[in-house]
C-alpha cells in the first residue's frame, strides 16, 4: 500500500512553469496528489520561466489551468486554496548565468538541506544542459536532488547522447529521470500484473499459443497548436521510438527477477536490443507512413496536414511496423504497432491474438484474443467460444469477459500523477534508463533514415478514417488483421 502513503515533503521546481504541459497535466496532477492524501502540507511548488510575473499573476494563471482541467466535483475550494499555497513563481532564464538564480536559492534555502528537490524541465530539451549547468554552478544541485526530463530526448542517436552527455556532466545517472507518460497509465503497468499475477495467461505468454501482437495509440486530434514541433518529429519518433516501445517491452520481456527498478529496466532493454533490425531495402515491406488529408471527424469536416501546416512536408502523421523480437519465446510472432492523427476514434489498446486450433472436438475453432484497453474505457477482454444456448447441435458462438478497470469514487488517475510523485519517492521504475534511449533509437533510425531517404512511400488517409489501405496488407501477408476489421 505504499503508492497511497503521504511522500517526504519536497521542493518542486518546475522549468517552464508558464507553459502548456505544466498547466494541462502538472498541476493537476500534483493537485489531485494532494487531494488523496499524498502530499505532505509543507511541500511547495516553485515555478519558473522567462516570462515576467509576480507571484499573484502566476496564482491567477494556475488557478485558471485548475478550474479548467479538474472537474468541478474534484475541486474543493479549501484544497484548491491550499493548493495555490504552495506554489510560487520566480522569474528566471534556466539558461543564462546572469538570470535570476539568487531568489530561486534563496526561495529553496528556506528548507532544509536535506529536503527533496525535484527538478522538472518542462521546456525545450535543446536548454537541459544550460539548465543543469546553471543549477550547478548555483550550487542549487544537492545528493537529494533529481531532474526529470520531458520528451523528446533527441530526434536520433546522436542528438539523444547530446542531450544525455549534457545533463550527465552535472547528475550522475540515478539522478536522472526521462518521464515516458505511458509508462504512467495504470492500464500500462497492469501488462506486468496480467502476465506474471496469472498462471493462466502466465503459461501462455508465447509463440507456442499466441500468433500476433498488435499495439495501437491512435488520437482523433491533428497536431492542434504544435505542428512546428511535430513537423520535425512525426508519428514514428513521437510516439512509436519512446510509447510505444515501452509497451511492447512489457508485453515481450521475459520475467525479471524483481520489481526492482534495474531488474525491469533490464529486461526490457534485452526486449529492446533483441528487436530484429529492419534494414533499408525491407523498410518499404516492413513499415507504412501516412499523411492524413481533409476528411470529416465526429460530423465536422477537417483540413488535411499539409493545409494545416501550410507548406509541403514529408512528415508522418501516421506509421505501422510490422517488427520481430527474436527471443526464443516470440519466435516468428509478428508484432504490430501503429500510431495515428486525425483516426477515427481515440484507442490505445494492446490484441493479444492467440492461435487458432486447426483441429479440435469441434474441427477448426477461432484463436482467442486478450484485448487490454490502455484507453478510454481502461479495462481488460477476453474473447471465448462457446456453445450457442437456442442450438441443440454444437454449434459455437463467441462472447466477450469484459472485465473494467475503475477507480471507485474518483476520476481515472492521469499518467502524470504516478509518475510525478515517484520522481519524489526516488523510485525510477517508470522512468527511462539511458541505454533503453540508446536501444530504441538504434532500432528507430533505419526505419528514419530510409523514410528520409524516400525508400518508402508516403500513403495518405482520410481524416476521421482508421489509416491506410496499405497497413492492412502488413498483417494480411501473416493471416491477420488490424483489430477494427475482426469479426
Ligand atoms: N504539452 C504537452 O502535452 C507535452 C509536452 N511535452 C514536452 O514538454 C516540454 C514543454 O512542452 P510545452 O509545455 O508544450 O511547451 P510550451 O511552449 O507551452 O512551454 C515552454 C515553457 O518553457 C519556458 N521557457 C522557454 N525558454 C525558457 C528558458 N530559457 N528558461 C526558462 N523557461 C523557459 C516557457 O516560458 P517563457 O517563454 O516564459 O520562458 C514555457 O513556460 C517540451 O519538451 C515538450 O516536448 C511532452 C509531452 C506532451
Ligand atoms: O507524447 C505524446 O503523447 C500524446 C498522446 O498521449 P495520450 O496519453 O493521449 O495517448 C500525443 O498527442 C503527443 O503528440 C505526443 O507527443
Amino acid at each position: 500500500m505504499e503508492s497511497v502513503q503521504q511522500v517526504e515533503p519536497f521542493d518542486y521546481i518546475i522549468f517552464g512553469a508558464t507553459g502548456d504541459l505544466t498547466m494541462r497535466k502538472l498541476l493537476p496532477a500534483l493537485y489531485n496528489k494532494l487531494r488523496l492524501g499524498q502530499v505532505p502540507a509543507d511541500a511547495r511548488i516553485i515555478g519558473t520561466a522567462r516570462t515576467t510575473l509576480d507571484r499573484d499573476a502566476y496564482i491567477a494563471r494556475a488557478r485558471d489551468a485548475l478550474q479548467h482541467f479538474i472537474p468541478a466535483k474534484f475541486l474543493f475550494p479549501n484544497l484548491l486554496e491550499q493548493f495555490l499555497g504552495m506554489i510560487s513563481y520566480v522569474t528566471l532564464d534556466g539558461t543564462s548565468a546572469d538570470s535570476n538564480w539568487g531568489e530561486l536559492a534563496a526561495e529553496l534555502s528556506s528548507s532544509p538541506a536535506s529536503r527533496i528537490r525535484v527538478f522538472y524541465f518542462a521546456t525545450a530539451p535543446q536548454l537541459y544542459e544550460a539548465i543543469c549547468a546553471n543549477l550547478h554552478a548555483k550550487e542549487i544541485l544537492t545528493p537529494e536532488s533529481r531532474v526529470v526530463l520531458e520528451k523528446p530526448i533527441g530526434t536520433s542517436l546522436e542528438t539523444a547522447d547530446a542531450i544525455n552527455e549534457g545533463v550527465g556532466k552535472f547528475l550522475p545517472e540515478k539522478q536522472i529521470y526521462r518521464i515516458d507518460h505511458y509508462l504512467g497509465k495504470e492500464t500500462v503497468q497492469n501488462v506486468l500484473a496480467l502476465r506474471f499475477a496469472n498462471p493462466l495467461l502466465n503459461a501462455i505468454w508465447s509463440a507456442e499459443h499466441i500468433k500476433s501482437v498488435q499495439i495501437t495509440a491512435a488520437e482523433v486530434v491533428g497536431v492542434e497548436g504544435r505542428a512546428s514541433y511535430y513537423d520535425t518529429s512525426g508519428a514514428l519518433r513521437d510516439m512509436i521510438q519512446n510509447h510505444l516501445l515501452q509497451v511492447l517491452c512489457l508485453v515481450a520481456m521475459e520475467q525479471p527477477e524483481t520489481l526492482e527498478a534495474d531488474c525491469v529496466r533490464n529486461a526490457k532493454l534485452a526486449v529492446l536490443k533483441a528487436l530484429r533490425p529492419i534494414k533499408e531495402d525491407q523498410v518499404a515491406n516492413e513499415t507504412v507512413r501516412a499523411q492524413y488529408t481533409k476528411g470529416a471527424v465526429d460530423d465536422h469536416a477537417v483540413p488535411g496536414y499539409l493545409e494545416e501546416l501550410g507548406q509541403d512536408s514529408n512528415t508522418e502523421t501516421y506509421a505501422a511496423v510490422r517488427t520481430w523480437v527474436d527471443t526464443p519465446r516470440w519466435k516468428d510472432v509478428p508484432f504490430y504497432i501503429r500510431t495515428a492523427k486525425r483516426s477515427k476514434r481515440k484507442v490505445s489498446e494492446i490484441v493479444i491474438q492467440f492461435r487458432e486450433t486447426a483441429q479440435s472436438l469441434f474441427g477448426a475453432v477461432p484463436g482467442n484474443r486478450l484485448v487490454i484497453r490502455v484507453q478510454p474505457n481502461e479495462g481488460v477482454e477476453l474473447n471465448l467460444n462457446v456453445k450457442n444456448p437456442i442450438l441443440d447441435e454444437y454449434q459455437l458462438e463467441t462472447v466477450k469477459l469484459d472485465a473494467p478497470i475503475k477507480v471507485e469514487g474518483g476520476p481515472f488517475p492521469d499518467s502524470y500523477e504516478r509518475l510525478l510523485l515517484d520522481a519524489v519517492r526516488g523510485n525510477p521504475i517508470l522512468f527511462i534508463r539511458r541505454d533503453e534511449v540508446d536501444a530504441a533509437w538504434v532500432w528507430a533510425e533505419s526505419i528514419l533514415n530510409a523514410w528520409a531517404d524516400k525508400k518508402a512511400p508516403m500513403h495518405s488517409y482520410a481524416a476521421g478514417s482508421y489509416g491506410p489501405d496499405a497497413a492492412k496488407a502488413l498483417l494480411a501477408e501473416h493471416g491477420d488483421r488490424w483489430h477494427e476489421d475482426m469479426v
